[in-house]
């Protein structure tokens, strides 16, 4: 991989290598634009093949977030972490608290939460180092793990993309097929439940798959079979990508809306399942829960204000729908279309001489 070329492809602006030999950590903070604010996203550990591997999800990853970030309406820019290593087996106070350090030392261009791997308790640990650091909590007056509210945001999305593609957004008896029913797939299935939606599920930890089979009377089906399930919407809910070549001519589903980062392995597969007339709920405008809630920790954690925005998913969805019905283009692109305007607008708007100068940490109150 030619990381420079990469970086000026997609305009990054930082690439960061933490090494610690006493702690073990391996880490990569990549931080993709700041011009609306300090960038933040979550820290994700991971056994990468390689490590190319882990760069190049750390770059995607960041790039997404600067998109989420500017298109869920927020004054901040897109970072992210991979941390290499068994989530299971390579967590240490050590680890956490040498990162912890490394991303003091970005000195508030970057500011971390948690991802697929990383927990609360992580998050309390690197806070020990840093006030860089959101999803930390309760305690310390923050908002804790933000999975239930990813997963909130998510099915607000669902609801509006429903509506598109059934003409009510009851999701009453519909059937969802949720790849992965991990911290936020489960708080989704619960809401889906309580709606009356019928759940099929497949994960590759079975005793994921089996909470979901006794608290949501789901049916399991194998991993790979996921995909090709008659159902009304498919919820990818696991990591990345699974929206492909291999995969789309086996869909049966006419909406697609869940919280994976990075669905689409590429563009085109964006276009593909616009061409097939499936209703998709963009990755980083349905998924923006988690990182709204842990946002509004920068302006002194207030719950209701933070879900009140959470809500607000439905109506974002509702735009993207609206735009790319507008101008005939897929939703992935109207979405882009969306974030990539806030940004040159607030680009556009800036003054060299009439910035305020403070960080966005000293409105906490
Ligand atoms: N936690 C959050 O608040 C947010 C999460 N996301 C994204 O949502 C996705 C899920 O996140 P979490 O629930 O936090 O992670 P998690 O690690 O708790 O859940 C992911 C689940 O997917 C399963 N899985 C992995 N590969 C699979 C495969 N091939 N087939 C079936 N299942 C598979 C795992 O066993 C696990 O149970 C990730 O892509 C994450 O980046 C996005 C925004 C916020
Ligand atoms: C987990 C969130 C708090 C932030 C993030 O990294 C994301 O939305 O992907």
């Amino acid at each position: 991989m030619e990381i420079f070329k990469y970086m000026e492809q997609y305009d990054y602006e930082q690439l960061v290598f933490c090494q610690d030999k006493q702690s073990g950590l391996k880490a990569i903070i990549a931080i993709h634009d700041t011009t609306l604010g300090p960038a933040l996203g979550g820290t994700r550990m991971w056994t990468y093949a390689s490590e190319e591997e882990a760069i190049e999800d750390a770059l995607r990853l960041a790039r997404g977030m600067t998109y989420k970030n500017a298109a869920a309406g927020l004054n901040l820019g897109g970072g992210k972490t991979v941390i290499i290593g068994d989530p299971r087996k390579d967590k240490s106070e050590e680890l956490f608290r040498a990162f912890g350090r490394y991303i003091q030392g970005l000195n508030g261009r970057y500011i971390t939460a948690e991802d697929v791997g990383t927990t609360v308790e992580d998050m309390d640990l690197i806070h020990e180092e840093t006030n860089y650091v959101t999803g930390i909590s309760p305690a310390f007056g923050s908002s804790g793990n933000p999975s239930p509210v990813t997963a909130y945001g998510v099915y607000r999305g669902m609801k509006a993309a429903a509506k598109e593609a059934f003409g009510s957004d009851s999701l009453e008896g519909k059937v969802v097929a949720v790849q992965g029913v991990g911290n936020v797939a489960y708080s989704l299935c619960k809401h889906l439940h309580e709606e009356g939606a019928q759940l099929i599920v497949s994960d590759i930890n079975k005793d994921a798959v089996r909470r979901a089979v006794e608290d949501f009377h789901a049916k399991a089906v194998d991993p790979n079979d996921i995909y090709g399930v008659e159902c009304d919407i498919y919820a990818p809910c696991a990591l990345g990508a699974t929206i492909n070549d291999v995969t789309i001519p086996q869909f049966k589903a006419k909406v697609i809306a869940g919280s994976a980062n990075n669905q689409l392995r590429d563009t085109k597969h964006g276009d593909m399942i616009h061409e097939m007339g499936i209703v998709y709920a963009p990755d980083y405008v349905i998924n923006a829960g988690g990182v709204i809630n842990v946002a509004d920790e920068l302006y002194g954690y207030n719950s209701e204000r933070a879900l009140k925005k959470v809500e607000g998913i439905y109506n974002n969805i509702a735009r993207v729908i609206e735009i790319a019905k507008r101008d005939n283009i897929p939703t992935y692109k109207a979405a882009d279309r969306l974030a990539e305007e806030r940004i040159e607008r607030m680009r556009n708007s800036r003054s060299q001489f009439l910035q305020n100068g403070h960080h966005i940490l000293s409105r906490k109150s």
